[in-house]
C-alpha cells in the first residue's frame, strides 16, 4: 500500500473551504471520501445506482457533522452515557482523519484513513489512548472496515457504528428484510419489542436498535442492497419521518424520503472491551442487486 494517494485513482479535492476530500476512481466504481470523519460521501458501482444519500442542505463546515453518506460513530453511539454535553455519536465524525495509504487491488481501489488520540480527545468524555483505521474498498461492492486498537495501558470499552444513509427512490414500498426474528429497542416509544416477524417498513419515524449483527437486505422499487456486516452486535434502522425531518436544518424539504439508515453497530449492552494492545474490526459490505 502506498503511503499517499495512488496516482490517478485517488485525487485530492476540496468539497468546501477547509473540507478536503478524496475522489476515488476505479474500474468498477467511483466514490468520494471526506477527510473529516473519514466520511464516505458517495459510492456508485459502474452500471449501478448511486448507493448513498447526501443531503442538499448539509453544512460544509469544519467540525460540523455531514448529513448523509457514512458517518463513522465512535467512540460512543447516540448521546454519551453520562456526559450530556458530549456531542452525539462521538467525536470521530467531527475531526479530520489523515490518509494512511491507498492501493489498487484488481478492480478495487482501497483507501485507509487514520485517527489517533490527541490532547482534545484525551480531554473529552472518552479520554483514552487509541488508534483507529477506516479501510474503504471501492469496487462493485463498497467495503468499510473500522479497526480500533487500544494503545493505552489500561482496558476500555467503546461503541461504534457505520451510520450509512442508503439512497432509496421513496419510502413507500421500501423494506428492510432480515430483522424479522430480532427483538429491538425503540427510541420512538422507548419500549423493548419482541420480534415482529415481518419486514421493517417506513410509515413514519423509525428509530430502532435491533439485536442482530448479521445480514440484512434493503428492498426498494429500484433494486436491493445487501448489507453484510462482521464484528457487529446490532443493526440500527433510522428514518426521521416527515415531522422530525421538517425540524432538521440540514435535511432539505421532503428529502427524508430519499434515504433509510441501516447502521452496522457495536453498541451497549454489547460495547467492545479491549485490553491494552487488543483490536477489534467492525466491517460492512454493501452489494447492489
Ligand atoms: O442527528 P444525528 O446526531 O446525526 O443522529 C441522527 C440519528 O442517528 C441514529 O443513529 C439514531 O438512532 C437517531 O436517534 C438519531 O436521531
Amino acid at each position: 500500500m502506498s503511503g499517499g494517494a495512488v496516482s490517478g485513482a485517488v485525487v485530492p479535492v476540496e468539497v468546501a473551504p477547509g473540507m478536503p476530500a478524496l475522489d476515488v476512481t476505479g474500474p468498477a466504481a467511483t466514490a468520494r471520501v471526506l477527510l473529516q470523519g473519514a466520511h464516505v460521501l458517495s459510492w456508485q458501482p459502474a452500471g449501478g445506482r448511486p448507493g448513498l444519500w447526501l443531503s442538499s442542505a448539509t453544512r460544509w463546515e469544519p467540525g460540523v457533522p455531514v448529513r448523509g453518506g457514512v458517518p463513522v460513530c465512535f467512540p460512543w453511539f447516540g448521546p454519551h452515557g453520562h456526559d450530556r454535553s458530549a456531542p452525539a455519536h462521538g467525536f470521530a465524525r467531527r475531526v479530520p482523519w489523515s490518509l494512511v495509504g491507498s492501493e489498487v487491488d484488481g478492480d478495487v481501489v482501497r483507501v485507509v484513513l487514520g485517527l489517533e488520540d490527541d490532547e482534545a480527545t484525551r480531554a473529552s468524555a472518552w479520554p483514552h489512548r487509541f488508534s483507529a483505521r477506516l479501510a474503504v474498498a471501492v469496487g462493485r461492492e463498497l467495503g468499510l472496515a473500522l479497526t480500533v486498537t487500544n494503545t493505552d495501558d489500561e482496558a476500555w470499552t467503546y461503541e461504534a457504528a457505520l451510520h450509512t444513509y442508503l439512497r432509496v427512490p421513496g419510502l413507500d414500498g421500501t423494506r428492510v428484510l432480515g430483522l424479522e426474528d430480532a427483538p429491538w429497542d425503540d427510541r420512538v416509544d422507548g419500549g423493548r419489542h419482541a420480534p415482529a416477524g415481518t419486514p421493517v417498513t417506513f410509515p413514519g419515524q423509525v428509530d430502532r436498535t435491533y439485536a442482530h449483527g448479521g445480514r440484512t437486505v434493503l428492498d426498494t422499487a429500484d433494486g436491493t442492497t445487501e448489507v453484510l456486516p462482521a464484528g457487529a452486535s446490532a443493526t440500527v434502522v433510522w428514518n426521521p419521518g416527515a415531522e422530525v425531518a421538517a425540524g432538521m436544518a440540514d435535511v432539505g424539504p421532503g428529502e427524508h424520503r430519499g434515504f433509510v439508515c441501516v447502521e452496522t453497530a457495536a453498541v451497549a449492552p454489547d460495547a467492545v472491551r479491549l485490553e491494552p494492545g487488543e483490536q477489534h474490526t467492525l466491517t460492512v459490505t454493501y452489494r447492489q442487486g
